[in-house]
């Protein structure tokens, strides 16, 4: 039998995990999100754009790492303007690059990782347990950080995002450094949690989100440019766009769209 965990069960009290309307995020001095509208809701969000899009900045906004300068975010029921805890105690985020202690095992890093999203002591031991072992890593659950390919830290990476069973959950370019055989795990992984959870990947990879992916928003510029399932992106597209795959044709062709109507606007 299936070990039913808290967040599958308890009420949620929000319409959408997350809602932002007009929202502005700064990334240093650049406003890298600029008048942004989306709701999301339980299912795995493949976040699409080209290089500088804002994909990094808005991730930053959804897990409480940057404020919003503008316009209301609203995340869990929540105003990210608020105290962030009790948000940061519900999400998982893997940002693009994140730091660890090279002498840590993988078992004390997913550990420290719970300890500071303030899970209770006594599910700590178990849930680190789940956790490595849904990543695939509980062969080397005790060996040190130090030691594990790029594949392994980045998989270590998708552990501690997950092991406090959190109801949204961040990715920032999850499948860099997995071989194909992991990618096609992870995609799983990510079906699965986005069964109870709302997931938000970012990728440079569209044939990721076309195979885990419920739900395709695409970006540029700051703002949000289309959104819709991975069989609507696929159908966008025709045989003269760029791309070696219908999602990939589909993607350029919606992107041209926005660039052409940006243009007519100017
Ligand atoms: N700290 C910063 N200072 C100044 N500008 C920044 C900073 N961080 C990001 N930017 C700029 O903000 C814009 C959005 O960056 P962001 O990293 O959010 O985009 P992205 O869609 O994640 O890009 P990529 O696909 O290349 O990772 C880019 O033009 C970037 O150069």
């Amino acid at each position: 039998m299936r070990v039913v965990n808290a967040a599958e069960t308890a009420p949620t009290g929000y319409a959408e995990a997350v809602t932002a309307t007009g929202l502005k995020v700064r990334a240093g001095r650049r406003m890298a999100v600029d008048g942004l509208d989306l709701a999301l809701g339980t299912g795995v969000h493949g976040l699409l754009g080209p290089n500088g899009a804002g994909k990094t900045t808005l991730i930053r906004a959804l897990a409480t790492v940057l404020r919003p300068a503008e316009g209301s975010l609203d995340l869990l029921g929540l105003p990210a303007t608020g105290n962030p805890r009790e948000v940061r105690r519900k999400l998982g985020y893997l940002p693009q690059d994140f730091g660890f202690y090279p002498r840590f095992t993988v078992r004390e890093f997913v550990t420290y990782l719970a300890w500071l999203k303030e899970m209770s002591k006594v599910d700590i031991p178990a849930a680190v347990q789940r956790a490595i072992e849904k990543v695939g890593l509980a062969d080397r659950a005790d060996d040190r950080m130090k030691t594990l390919s790029g594949g392994m830290l980045r998989r270590a990476g998708i552990a501690q995002a997950i092991v406090n069973s959190p109801e949204l959950v961040l990715l920032d370019e999850p499948t860099v450094g997995l071989d194909p055989a992991q990618r096609v795990e992870f995609r799983g992984l990510l079906r699965e949690l986005g069964e109870h959870s709302c997931v938000v990947v970012s990728t440079h990879l569209v044939e990721d989100v076309a195979a885990a992916c419920t739900d395709v928003v695409l970006i540029a510029s700051g703002r949000l440019v289309w959104q819709g399932t991975p069989a609507a992106l696929a159908a966008a597209g025709g045989a003269d766009d760029v791309g070696d795959s219908p999602t990939e044709r589909g993607y350029s062709a919606l992107l041209a769209a926005h660039t052409d109507r940006r243009g007519a606007d100017w």
